[in-house]
């Protein structure tokens, strides 16, 4: 497929800008269908953006929020990304809305994953959003270079759905959305911020194997154009 890419002149810029996008998806889904829905990506690069996010003004108790991958941590960790989101775009104006975990408190990360994908599956498909994050590795969503379970992530034939995965640079077991499950999204953003993610996003486009380089499966297999949305 193929992707756009959307350059904002500082994080500011590109916080607002991605929120303008990411709010008018929501309110064209909840227009067309009735609700809508998005999930989102952790990490450092999300914060500005889920801030802005939440100030806009539209039918947020309409829309369900869930993540595109979480640690197999409980919310109160500062380590969870359920926990950034909670702090920073289920607030202000998306109070209102629905927000659907990945990290259930189960025995197992396994059991975690088939709940969340029980639980998650109830959004419908596809999602009306999904914001992707990109690792300076060549991660995105859970989907590590060297995972126990890259190759099942990134098939296609995979069915929807949340499956674990660990690996060295990962940390904590990880809960990932599938590449299935994410892929056709219909506003799909890969959210970068910096010269290091432009460096590493140019050498994705390059040749190579996409387990060396997993965000080279959302950008050369996606059924949604990818939105790049960039600032230095
Ligand atoms: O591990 C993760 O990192 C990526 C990118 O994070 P950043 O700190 O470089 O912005 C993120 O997309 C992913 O959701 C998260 O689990």
């Amino acid at each position: 497929m193929t992707s756009k890419l959307h350059t904002f002149e500082n994080g500011a810029a590109l916080a607002q800008g991605l929120a303008d996008a990411v709010s008018s998806a929501l309110a064209a889904g909840v227009a067309a269908r009735g609700s809508a829905s998005i999930a989102v990506s952790g990490g450092s690069t999300p914060k500005a953006f889920f801030q802005a996010l939440s100030k806009k003004d539209i039918a947020w108790d309409k829309v369900t929020v869930t993540l595109v991958d979480e640690r197999f941590v409980p919310p109160e960790s500062d380590r969870s990304n359920h926990g950034l989101v909670a702090a920073n775009l289920l607030q202000d104006k998306a109070a209102a809305a629905t927000f659907l975990p990945l990290y259930q408190a189960a025995p197992t990360a396994e059991a975690a994953a088939d709940l969340a994908s029980r639980e998650t599956a109830k959004i419908g498909a596809p999602f009306d959003v999904a914001i992707l994050g990109m690792g300076t590795d060549g991660h995105t969503a859970s989907f590590f270079p060297g995972g126990s379970q890259l190759a099942r992530a990134i098939d296609p034939a995979t069915p929807r759905g949340v499956i674990t995965m660990e690996a060295e640079g990962a940390g904590e077991t990880r809960l990932t959305f599938t590449f299935a499950s994410l892929q056709d999204a219909r506003l799909l953003v890969l959210h970068i911020e910096g010269e290091g993610k432009k460096t590493v996003l140019a050498k994705a486009e390059e040749a190579g194997d996409e387990k060396d380089m997993p965000i080279r499966a959302m950008l050369r297999r996606a059924a949604s154009p990818v939105q790049i949305y960039w600032a230095p």
